[in-house]
């Protein structure tokens, strides 16, 4: 066993991980990156990059097959070669995956070490029996992992998670995905679009991380239009018959169907990888499930000391605080636990953004702020919104499906946030992230310039609806 001792160990070479790392080293500081899984991050490896190139390539079939409304059509079939859409998907994935490799290889070998790191105590971690590390201070950048429920253990290699998809070499005919969550979206949408029998199943009705019931609600008639989407299912069994996993469920229409699927993909959520890193030989305080309680802007972990004069020499960033499983968040979270680590006992809170979430389904989805569930369970508010349906140029698109609604405080006219399904969701959630940040009233939004004819004058829209009745309150 070797003994090695550096200033901040980082637990974890993803995007938090990479990020805590630059942080400690700008900070003067000596720092070593520990990490078990195979370097890329998953947002390259098996995330943001992949899902959003399957979705480009279902997108292309999808405008290929809906152009008659336009008076534009295609004789003969659109054929989609399933091992061609795998193959860009893989290459392009590889090519992301390739630049955080050679970021990786920059970095000098002495501060990268291989294996599983678990704490000894809360500034002492054994990696994989090899070596011991003994640090000032710690960054867990674990990330996160798909939950796939005990249940299904026996569907065996028919039993799919993300990282599978793209890894595959062509289509296949068939998958019953489980979870209308953000994944099961993104990825279930391009499945059925790219020509794949796509089932969709759901358990408790939500949708998308949508929490405004209004915005559910037309986020959910749109999808239903394009393919089969449960968003509370009733399932009977799932059992595997062979090559293919059998299905007994309720149809949407009430009836008892039994199909067949060649796959099954689990998109029902994620769960921080801090299960098994060894914190119950740390003094951090953990939540009903093992998440170590922090402080979210200065991500240190609490202490159960009662002394407590200087905290925890331990930080959190990334999926592994099982907050906000966001790229952006992770760089941001990541940056912040590294400098505090280096300059711990001194640590100070880190800049944090306004709340911004993209779902990149179409309609695509989009929340700004904390959302309408948790708003309205803190104060009064007041909405205002659109329906895209009439809404000039997303009818001109044909794209005019779905619903805005936006959030104000009725006494200051403040502007809270948003709720989204809808055209040009990921580009109307910027502005609205941004006039939150800048904490913009409603009038102020007002003043600001809209073109003519864009889908932002939906957006405009809404807030004179709002506007109108913060008025009246
Ligand atoms: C399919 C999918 C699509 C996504 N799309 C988007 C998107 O469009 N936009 C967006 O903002 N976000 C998206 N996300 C979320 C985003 O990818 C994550 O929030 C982000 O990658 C988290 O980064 P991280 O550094 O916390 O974790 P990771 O990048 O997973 O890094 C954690 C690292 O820690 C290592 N590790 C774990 N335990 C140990 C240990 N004990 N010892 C040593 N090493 C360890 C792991 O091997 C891993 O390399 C998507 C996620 C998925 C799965
Ligand atoms: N565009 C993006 O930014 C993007 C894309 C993908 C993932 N992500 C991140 O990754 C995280 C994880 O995504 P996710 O989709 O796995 O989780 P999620 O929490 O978004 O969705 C999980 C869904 O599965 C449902 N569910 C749970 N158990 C079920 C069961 N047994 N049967 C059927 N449905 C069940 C839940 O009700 C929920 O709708 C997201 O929260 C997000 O932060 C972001």
């Amino acid at each position: 066993m070797i003994t090695r001792q550096t200033d901040v160990a980082v637990i974890g070479t993803g995007t938090a991980g990479l990020s805590a790392y630059r942080a400690a080293r700008q900070a003067g500081k000596q720092a070593l990156l520990i990490e078990d899984g195979p370097y890329g991050t998953t947002c390259a490896r098996v995330g943001c990059m992949p899902s959003k190139l399957l979705i480009a390539a279902a997108e292309a079939a999808h405008a290929a097959q809906h152009g008659a409304p336009f008076g534009v059509h295609v004789d003969g079939t659109v054929r989609i070669n399933g091992r061609e859409v795998m193959a860009r998907v893989r290459s392009e994935r590889d090519r992301f995956v390739g630049f955080v490799l050679e970021s990786v290889e920059g970095i000098p070998a002495a501060d990268k070490l291989r294996g599983r790191a678990r704490f000894l105590s809360d500034t002492v971690l054994d990696v994989d029996g090899h070596t011991r590390v003994e640090a000032r201070s710690v960054v867990i950048a674990t990330g996160s992992r798909p939950v796939v429920p005990e249940a299904y253990a026996g569907l065996g290699e028919r039993l799919l998670v993300n990282d599978d998809v793209f890894e595959w070499q062509d289509l296949p005919r068939s998958v019953a995905v489980y979870g209308p969550g953000v994944i099961g979206l993104e990825l279930g949408q391009a499945l059925a679009r790219l020509g794949v029998t796509v089932r969709l199943f759901g358990r408790s009705g939500s949708l998308g991380g949508i929490t405004d019931p209004e915005v559910a609600a037309s986020a959910l008639a749109a999808f239903q239009q394009e393919f089969y989407l449960d968003a509370k299912a009733t399932v009977h069994s799932v059992v595997r018959q062979g090559d293919q996993v059998e299905i007994r469920y309720v149809a949407l229409d009430g009836s008892e169907c039994t199909e067949r699927f060649d796959y099954v993909l689990m998109a029902t959520g994620r769960r921080p990888n801090v299960d098994d890193i060894g914190l119950e030989h740390t003094s951090a305080v953990l939540d009903e499930h093992g998440v170590p309680l922090h402080d979210k802007e200065t991500l240190q972990v609490q202490s159960t000391a009662t002394d407590g004069t200087q905290g925890l020499p331990i930080f959190i960033a990334g999926d592994a605080t099982a907050e906000l499983s966001l790229l952006h968040e992770a760089a941001d979270e990541g940056r912040i636990a590294g400098r505090n680590a280096a300059n711990w006992p001194n640590v100070e809170a880190g800049q944090r953004r306004a709340g911004l979430s993209i779902v990149f389904s179409e309609p695509q989805i989009a929340k700004v702020g904390p959302g309408y569930r948790a708003l309205s369970k803190q104060q009064d508010i007041v909405t205002g919104e659109v329906d895209f349906s009439n809404q000039g140029r997303s009818r001109v698109m044909l794209r005019n499906k779905g619903k805005l609604r936006v959030y104000a405080a009725p006494d200051s006219g403040r502007f809270l946030g948003a709720e989204m399904a809808g055209p040009s969701a990921e580009h109307i959630g910027h502005l609205l992230a941004w006039a939150l940040q800048q904490q913009m009233t409603i009038p102020q939004m007002l003043e600001m310039p809209f073109y003519h004819p864009v889908v932002e004058e939906g957006l405009r829209t809404a807030l004179r609806d709002v506007a109108g009745k913060l008025k009246m309150a």
